[in-house]
Order: C-alpha cells, then sequence, then structure tokens
C-alpha cells in the first residue's frame, strides 16, 4: 500500500471512531470501559480432540466443561453440601430438563417448594460467583433473553440488605406462582454452563469411526466461541466436498468399517443404492471386511452385515486402483511403494513387498483383472462419479463444512501456544523436512501456511485436479502435518496376516516432542515465545500407562480418546484441557458411559486433573491476545483524544 492510500485509510478510521464517540465524554468512557475489561481476569478456555463422532460423550464435556462446573461448585459450597448433593446439583446444572422431570415427578408438593427456592437460590449463588470474571454486558448477553431482566435483578440485588429483602423474595414468589421455576432454573444451568468456558478449540477429527459427526457440528455451530484445528480425518469429508475421489472412497470405506453409512445416508442425505447393488453382486462375505462392531451396536444401515461387507471391499477395492492415478501423477508426493496390487502373483495368492512374499488373506480381486490390476471398471467409474456428484450437492454437509472451513485452520497461534492436531514434519535432528510441490518448497510454518490456502481455495473456490490430489495427501502423505506417520498400511492390515506389515511408522516428531529445546525451537519458528507458550495436539492416543504432558509441561498431547474402538488401547475416555487464570490444567476423563446413566445415577466422568503450570501472578485479560486488541484499542482512543 503506497502511503497516500495508508493516510487516507487512516484518516478515514479516525472519522469512524470520531462518529462512533462524538465527544470527549463518550471517548473518556469507552477508554474506561476497556481499561477495567483489561484488568479482569483471564477468561477460561476448553482444548478438546479426536471427537470422532462420538456425540453423546463431547456432549457431556461441553455440559460439565471437563469439570470445571464441579470445581466451581466445590469452591463455593465445599463444605455445605454432602458429597452426593454436590454432584446431584452438579448433574442439574449439566442436564436441568432431564434431571427436573425426574425432581418434579418424586417430591411432594410442599417438597417441592422448597427444593425450588433452596435450588434457584444456590444457581444465583454459583451464577454469581461464575460471573465476577466477566463484565455485566458480557454476563448480559449469556442470559437467556426471557429471564435477563430477572436474573439481573436477583443477582446484583443484594437479598442481605434489610430494605431489599423482601424485594428479592417477592420475585422468587413470582417465579414460582407463575410456575416459571422449571423454566428459570433450565435457563440459568445452561448460562452457567457457558460462563464456565469462554472460548472452545476443537484440535480436530471431529469426524470417522463414531456415529454422530453431524450433531456435534451442529452443536459447534450453536457454540458461544470456538476454533477448529482440522484433522486428517475432517480432510477426508473436506476433500470430498471438494470433488476428490479418494478422500471420498477413503471416507466410506471408514463409514463401512465402522457401521456408519446411516451419517452419509440419513445425515447427509447421500444415496448409496448403486454402490450397495453393484458391491452384492461382486463381492461375498469376508470376515476381513465385516464391520466394526460394538458392545450393544445396533445396525443403523438398512441393510445387513453383509451387505456391509460387500460394500466395504467394493470400496477398499476401488481406492486401491484409483490411488495409482495419483500417485502417478504426482511423483512429488514420492508414494509409490503404496503401489500393490501390481505385486500381487493372481495365480498363487501371494504378494511381493521389497523382497519378502506373504500369502494373502481376505482376498477379494474379483474385479481386478491381473493384467491391468488398476483399471476401474466402467460402473465403478460411474458409481464414484455419482458419489462425488452427491457429495459435492449435499446441503447440510455444505453447511456443515462452511463452517468447518471458515473456524477452522492448519495450525492456530492463541494465548502464546500453538495448536495443531497432528505434526511439524522434521527429520531426526529435528530439521524441518521440505516438501516440493510444482518447483515451490514448503518447510516447518510455510508447509502449514501452504495447506492452509490451499483447503479454503480448493473447498471454498474450485479445485483443481492438483488441488484435489493435494488434499488425499494430506490425509496420507508422508510429509503431511495432519498424518506424522511414514506410510498408512491400509492394504496390508486388510490382505496380509504378518503383522510387521502393519506397523505404521511414526515421523521423528513423535519422539523430539518429548524434549524440551525442541519444542521451544519449534514454538520460536512460529513466532511463539517458548518460556511462556506450549505446544498442543491431538491425533495420537495416549496409551495406557503414557503421560500426554511431554517436554516438561511444553507439550500437551489431548487426544480425548473418544472413539469407542480405541479405549481398549488408552484405558481411558482420554484427555483435555482447561486454561485459566492460574495456568494449565490437564483433565483426564474415564470412559463415558451413557446419559442416561450420568444422569439417573449422576454418574460424571472425570477422573483426575493434573496442573501442568501454576501462574504465579493471575493472569488478566491484558495479558492475552483479545487484551492487545483491546490496548490497541485503547492506544487509538487515547491518540484521539490528544
Ligand atoms: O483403526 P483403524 O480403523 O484400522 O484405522 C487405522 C488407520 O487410522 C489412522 O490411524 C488414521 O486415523 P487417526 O488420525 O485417528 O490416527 C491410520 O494411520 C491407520 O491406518
Ligand atoms: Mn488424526
Amino acid at each position: 500500500m503506497d502511503e497516500i492510500t495508508k493516510l487516507k485509510q487512516e484518516a478515514y478510521a479516525l472519522e469512524l471512531i470520531q462518529q462512533k464517540f462524538p465527544n470527549k465524554e463518550a471517548v473518556i468512557t469507552e477508554i474506561m470501559n476497556l481499561e477495567a475489561i483489561l484488568h479482569l481476569p483471564k477468561a477460561t478456555e476448553h482444548f478438546v480432540s479426536d471427537l470422532h463422532g462420538e456425540y453423546p460423550a463431547f456432549d457431556h464435556l461441553l455440559r460439565n466443561g471437563s469439570g470445571n462446573v464441579k470445581t466451581k461448585i466445590q469452591a463455593v459450597f465445599g463444605g455445605r453440601m454432602t458429597p452426593a448433593s454436590l454432584q446431584d446439583f452438579a448433574t442439574l446444572i449439566y442436564y436441568p430438563q432431564d434431571k427436573l422431570k425426574d425432581i418434579t415427578l418424586h417430591l411432594s408438593p410442599n417438597q417441592l417448594e422448597q427444593w425450588y427456592l433452596d435450588t434457584i437460590n444456590h444457581l444465583l449463588e454459583l451464577l454469581r460467583f461464575t460471573a465476577t470474571k466477566y463484565t455485566r454486558s458480557k454476563v448480559r448477553k449469556a442470559l437467556d433473553p426471557s429471564f435477563a431482566y430477572i436474573t439481573e435483578e436477583l443477582l446484583y440485588t443484594n437479598a442481605h440488605e434489610f430494605d431489599k429483602r423482601s424485594y428479592f423474595d417477592q420475585l422468587l414468589k413470582n417465579l414460582l406462582n407463575l410456575k416459571m421455576a422449571d423454566a428459570f432454573i433450565t435457563a440459568t444451568c445452561y448460562t452457567i454452563q457457558r460462563l464456565v468456558v469462554d472460548h472452545l478449540h476443537v484440535l480436530g477429527d471431529i469426524f470417522d469411526r463414531g456415529n454422530q459427526p453431524d450433531k456435534i457440528i451442529d452443536r459447534l455451530m450453536h457454540y458461544h466461541s470456538v476454533d477448529i484445528q482440522w484433522g486428517n480425518h475432517d480432510i477426508l469429508w473436506i476433500g470430498a466436498a471438494s470433488g476428490s475421489e479418494l478422500c471420498l472412497l477413503n471416507l466410506l470405506r471408514i463409514c463401512a468399517r465402522y457401521n456408519n453409512l446411516a451419517v452419509v445416508e440419513d445425515a447427509y442425505g447421500i444415496n448409496l443404492r448403486h454402490l450397495a447393488t453393484f458391491a452384492q453382486e461382486h463381492y461375498d462375505d469376508n470376515p476381513g471386511f465385516r464391520p466394526k462392531l460394538l458392545e450393544g451396536d445396533a445396525f443403523k444401515f438398512q441393510g445387513d452385515q453383509l451387505q456391509l461387507t460387500q460394500i466395504h471391499q467394493a470400496l477398499a477395492i476401488m481406492q486401491f486402483k484409483l490411488e495409482k492415478q495419483v500417485i502417478d501423477r504426482q511423483p512429488d508426493f514420492a508414494m509409490e511403494n503404496r503401489l500393490l496390487l501390481d505385486k500381487i502373483d493372481y495365480q498363487k495368492q501371494t504378494i511381493t513387498i521389497e523382497g519378502h512374499t506373504y500369502p494373502l488373506i481376505n482376498s477379494c480381486f474379483g474385479t481386478v483383472d491381473a493384467q491391468k490390476p488398476y483399471e476401474l471398471l466402467a460402473e465403478e467409474k460411474e458409481i464414484i462419479r455419482e458419489l462425488v456428484y452427491s457429495f459435492r450437492h449435499s446441503y447440510r454437509l455444505r453447511q456443515h463444512l462452511d463452517f468447518i472451513v471458515r473456524n477452522g485452520s492448519m495450525y492456530l497461534r492463541y494465548n502464546g501456544n500453538l495448536l495443531v492436531h497432528g505434526c511439524v514434519p522434521v527429520d531426526k535432528n529435528g530439521k524441518f523436512v521440505t516438501f516440493h510441490h510444482k518447483g515451490h518448497n514448503y518447510q516447518g510454518i510455510s508447509l502449514l501456511n501452504f495447506f492452509d490456502s490451499l483447503i479454503r481455495q480448493a473447498y471454498l473456490n474450485e479445485a483443481s485436479q492438483d488441488d484435489q490430489d493435494l488434499l488425499w495427501y494430506l490425509w496420507q502423505g508422508p510429509i503431511s502435518p495432519l498424518f506424522g506417520k511414514q506410510a498408512m498400511t491400509t492394504f496390508e492390515r486388510y490382505f496380509i496376516a504378518d503383522k510387521t506389515t502393519h506397523q505404521e511408522i511414526r515421523t521423528p516428531y513423535f519422539e523430539l516432542r518429548k524434549d524440551y529445546d525442541f519444542v521451544c525451537r519449534l514454538l520460536q519458528s512460529f513466532g511463539l515465545n517458548p518460556e511462556t507458550g506450549h505446544v498442543i495436539n491431538g491425533h495420537t492416543p495416549v496409551k495406557r500407562g503414557h503421560s500426554g504432558i511431554m517436554a516438561q509441561g511444553k507439550m500437551l498431547v489431548i487426544d480425548g480418546g473418544y472413539s469407542k474402538a480405541y479405549q481398549k488401547t488408552t484405558g481411558r475416555g482420554g484427555y483435555t484441557l482447561l486454561s485459566n487464570s492460574y495456568g494449565l490444567v490437564l483433565v483426564s476423563h474415564h470412559p463415558f458411559t451413557s446419559r442416561k446413566d450420568a444422569i439417573q445415577n449422576d454418574h460424571d466422568i472425570i477422573s483426575t486433573t493434573r496442573v501442568v503450570n501454576h501462574e504465579t501472578t493471575r493472569k488478566l485479560v491484558a495479558d492475552t491476545d483479545i487484551g492487545q486488541q483491546l490496548q490497541q484499542k485503547v492506544d487509538l482512543l487515547r491518540s484521539l483524544l490528544n
């Protein structure tokens, strides 16, 4: 921008400010207001990751603020309530409607009146406590509009002042007489939930494995403040909706594998009939492709297990065939080692990989021509074409992905921390690995920036063939920041018994991230202060007996472990993280059982909390990114005054 344009813009900005604050008093009031906000304690951030379609567990964590609601209850009522009453009160705040139904059924009218009075008083006390961190105007925005006036009156009226006592009592009485108590309690519980966490970070992998990613996204779309760091599974869906056939086949294959095709059919209205009839004609039952069923899982796809097994095979074979085209046209990807259909001896039913010959298991190569193994049948091509069309034209999917793309990024710098789903590719010496593409080199932050713009451009505008190939590369390419492994051994997992071939070797980042100096250098390379910053990762489940706190607390891994299929390895529900004005707290969770159990048996799922770092002086809004923006406004207003 040249000097004259810049000056013009500054003058215009000043004019706008003058319109908003027409006189000296207005400017002074605003400065005082902003400076007061800067001195409030920093609001709480909540970090979650790897939700994998597990809506009820995720919903529970939002309701209890990863245990933060309980912490506040304990701070206010500890010593005044028994642990059982405390938990009962907590469950009411998490699930007010269900809990109210339960309670109102079991109490006599007299008991109920007393219960209402006690509960409303307790809720107001807790609300007052949670609201102290915020300005009145922010609290007002968090209130249900139908109860904003009365709540403010109750909240800011000192009932202990003699003159005000009867006013306060009258307000309460009216709530009861007008049969508004239930609605008021419900609204107040939701306000408390909202105030307990100010901002939510979702570190990726909303989709796949669990069956309600759509409900998670609906919930996020209505959440008051959220950002997303894209995960490799999210890229499959963004890629599919951008026209990538391979992303599409992968995601459908995973849906078939986890008995989740209902998400595609019912939630997103995509018709799979053609795929199903084709699969029925060409594939039989095959133990290697039966859906992974969790205990108590009922079939949600309008077919049976056999049909799902057939679809699963059809998708896998189409995927392996199609990979050839991308790998051939993209030598930069260096993924030739993933081409395995031509390493098969179809007569002997063996495969030879790097000099080793293995017998094939779960063989299902009926649609593969041994002479031209990568050639897709005309019908396969047609099915893929139809499916891509449907994915691009599903209205609800588009709405959901619009939200994810617009509110997401490859990485985020937020309040001094670096948030990224997978990794930043490095070699074993910690040097950034370079990704070469079309004559350009990308590494470290520039690699992440490159993929960030690619995703936006490909999804929001028209994706070229090259863009689509790159989106698939993000899913399983060796230098993909979202994958972080040398190769994805999907083929070997299906068709070779020898488990040594199944191994997916993680890139050196995952060992190096345990090292304090490495993490500090990484933060620095992203322009962050290594003394105060942290790196926060999702993606890799933290196994039983391991810790998600690494590099002396500089590196925090918070795979939520929501995915039920993975809980055998992790032995817990997973981790979340809270960042409040006192520091960082890592929360570990038991697996979530069910919403019913949570409500009826007051079954909460927190197991332990561990303080990662404790601030010696309480952090204020002034110490945050938003604080800096507010400070800039104050400076500008001051210059206006002068
Ligand atoms: O557990 P499954 O269904 O076999 O999936 C395994 C595949 O998922 C991946 O782990 C990727 O998913 P994550 O991002 O959840 O780790 C691949 O590396 C691996 O091949
Ligand atoms: Mn992942």
